[in-house]
């Protein structure tokens, strides 16, 4: 069930919920990538998968970091250990899923360890990061909700689609059609709409403004994958 359905009843005319619809046409734009559709049906060329990979294991140790900002910002402990838990769930994942698919596609840990981010992806963390240290909880948090909803949508979509035999990616799709995911989602979902309904006009404004960014950067992401993005100079 895709996330149009999956939310109405959470929450129609919420934040959220206006949130999601302006960035209707990033989604669109997402959901027609052919990262995302190779990635789907097995074909990706492995050196897009590389890229992407080892790419996103550079973006989620820097946003294992945003989220235990998100947790030192927290207004009570509830809060501060449902983003403890995720920041060490973004590191098991990057630790785990990661580290067995960066193996088999021949990417060392000394790769890892000189790798630098492309264009997008230092656009992308160094935007997360600067809000998460600078904004109020409810924006940080706002910022860094993209993350989970949209790959919680776009797991859900690659799993409506016929699964290819013999998959390369098949660990990737499971780790985020999973309903543990979509269940931290979910919650995520629900915490920012409780931080936005405590927000004032402005702080709301800011925290649609994050939303919508770091959404585009979400696709900007799987595009510069998809185009083996390099710095150009
Ligand atoms: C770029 C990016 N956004 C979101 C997620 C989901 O955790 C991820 N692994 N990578």
């Amino acid at each position: 069930m895709r996330n149009d359905d999956a939310i109405d009843d959470q929450t129609t005319g919420s934040f959220t919920a206006d949130a999601w619809q302006r960035i209707a046409q990033i989604r669109e734009k997402i959901d027609a990538l052919p990262l995302l559709e190779k990635l789907s049906d097995g074909s990706l060329p492995g050196d897009v998968f590389r890229h992407y990979i080892l790419q996103d294991t550079l973006y989620l140790n820097h946003y294992a970091r945003c989220l235990a900002i998100v947790a030192a910002k927290a207004p009570d402990n509830a809060q501060v250990m449902r983003f403890l838990n995720s920041a060490q769930k973004a590191i098991q994942v990057e630790q785990g899923l990661h580290a067995g698919i960066l193996a088999r596609f021949g990417v060392t840990a000394d790769d890892v360890a000189v790798a630098e981010p492309s264009p997008s992806g230092f656009a992308y963390t160094s935007f997360l990061m600067a809000t998460a240290y600078h904004c109020s909880y409810a924006v940080a948090l706002s910022a860094i909700l993209p993350c989970f909803w949209i790959y919680w949508d776009v797991g859900e979509a690659i799993k409506g689609r016929p699964a290819a035999i013999d998959n390369p990616y098949q660990s990737w799709i499971d780790t985020y059609g999973d309903p543990q995911f979509a269940a931290g989602a979910r919650e995520v979902i629900a915490l920012t709409d409780s931080a936005a309904a405590a927000a004032s006009p402005t702080e709301r404004a800011q925290m649609l403004d994050v939303f919508v960014r770091a959404s585009q950067y979400e696709w900007m992401f799987w595009d510069s994958a998809w185009k083996l993005e390099a710095w150009p100079v």
